[in-house]
């Protein structure tokens, strides 16, 4: 089937029900795949020495050849035959050049160097990250689907892939943006790189996190400062963070007495650069099929309060048994109580606040 996708024309297969054989491609990743495109512009204004793109995992090559056809000097790479044919099929039907290998992309990146790095895997991306960390000079950008594991929802394989301990809470995307940033910062800090996170999101059942790299033991060691603890109380709600690779647990929750759970240690900082989301907002062009979601998701990421972790409004009216007052007016209320509040892109219902849960509850009282 033919398709369009930003400023280019791709044939890629129909998709089956279930895994099939085909090559892979998912319309559904087309804001992920506009937002790369518009990150990589961003950055490279920014750094105007950055070329050398590596799509790691191309599929039908849709990464590598918006890249190209956006002046990136692209190489493409993929385990699958099939795949690295169709992707060499598209560039040429693009009149584009492009590197097309067939390779396993840990062997390739242990002997290249590339500026920018895209990892886009089927679930988890931790088996190429040590891998991408040592042959990424300056951007990594990473997919992570496995949002089951990420979150908490599938434990043991949550701890398995992430070396941390996630907790299945109601900010439940949250948790998987920071256990993925966690495990990445502790992954480049064993080679004395800071991954500092640029751009990050969770949509649709993924997460998509822009890296910058910095090297040195020193930033490095800052990197992981940036790690620690969240306790959790599902009853009440409560949560608290604390920064540091030692827990120091509450022995039950500090406002209601019930149990409280320790999720870490995750990501405690900040998720996104607001200047540098600005500067990618104004890279997105009418061209791209999702400039509309593209730009407001931007938006949201921008305003967005970096404080761990979101709340939902009516998780919490449900829980006081009251009824959910519209979004702004309980924003407002919040806000003229004196806390620092913004929405989120977590979801339409959901917020963060410097507020305790007890300050939210007092403030936003009718
Ligand atoms: C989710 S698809 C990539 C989708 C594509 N980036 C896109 O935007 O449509 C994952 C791809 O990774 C490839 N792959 C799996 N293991 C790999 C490895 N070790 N090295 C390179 N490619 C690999 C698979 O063959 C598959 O084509």
């Amino acid at each position: 089937m033919n398709v369009r996708e930003g400023a280019v024309d791709l044939v890629v297969p129909e998709q089956g029900e279930g895994a099939g054989d085909e090559v892979f491609f998912n319309p559904v990743q087309e804001l992920n795949r506009d937002l790369t495109v518009a990150v990589m512009r961003a950055y490279r204004d920014r750094e105007p020495r950055v070329e050398t793109y590596l799509d790691a995992m191309t599929a039908s090559g849709v990464r590598g050849v918006r890249a190209a056809a956006d002046g990136w000097d692209v190489t493409c790479c993929d385990v699958d035959a099939d795949a690295i044919d169709l992707c060499q099929e598209n560039l040429t039907r693009n009149d584009l050049d492009g590197d097309v290998r067939q390779r396993d992309v840990n062997a390739l990146l242990h002997d290249d160097y590339f500026d920018v790095v895209d990892l886009d895997p089927f679930g988890t991306p931790i088996p190429f990250a040590d891998a991408a960390f040592q042959g990424t000079r300056n951007l990594l950008c990473v997919t992570a689907t496995d949002t089951a594991p990420l979150c908490g929802a599938h434990f043991e394989s949550g701890v398995r892939s992430y070396s941390t301990i996630p907790r299945n809470t109601e900010y439940h995307a949250e948790m998987g943006v920071r256990v993925l940033l966690s495990a990445l910062i502790r992954t480049g800090a064993r080679y004395d790189i800071a991954p500092r996170p640029l751009v990050t999101h969770a949509t649709n059942h993924y997460v998509r996190t822009y890296l910058e790299l910095d090297r040195g033991a020193t930033v490095a060691n800052k990197a992981v400062d940036e790690l620690g603890y969240i306790y959790h109380c599902e009853h009440c709600l409560y949560r608290e963070n604390e920064a540091g690779l030692i827990a120091d647990a509450p022995s039950s929750c500090p406002n209601c007495d019930h149990g409280i759970e320790t999720a870490g240690p995750v990501f405690l900082g900040s998720t996104c650069n607001p200047e540098f989301v600005s500067t990618v907002a104004d890279s997105v062009t009418e061209e791209m099929g999702t400039a509309d979601k593209a730009t407001d998701l931007l938006e949201t990421l921008g305003a967005e309060l970096s404080v761990p972790t979101h709340y939902d409004q009516h998780r919490l009216c449900k829980r006081w048994t009251r009824s959910a007052p519209a979004m702004d007016d309980f924003l407002d209320k919040l806000s003229e109580a004196g806390h620092d509040v913004s929405r989120t892109h977590y979801g339409g219902t959901t917020f963060k606040t410097t507020a305790t849960v007890d300050e939210i509850r007092a403030a936003t009282a009718e």
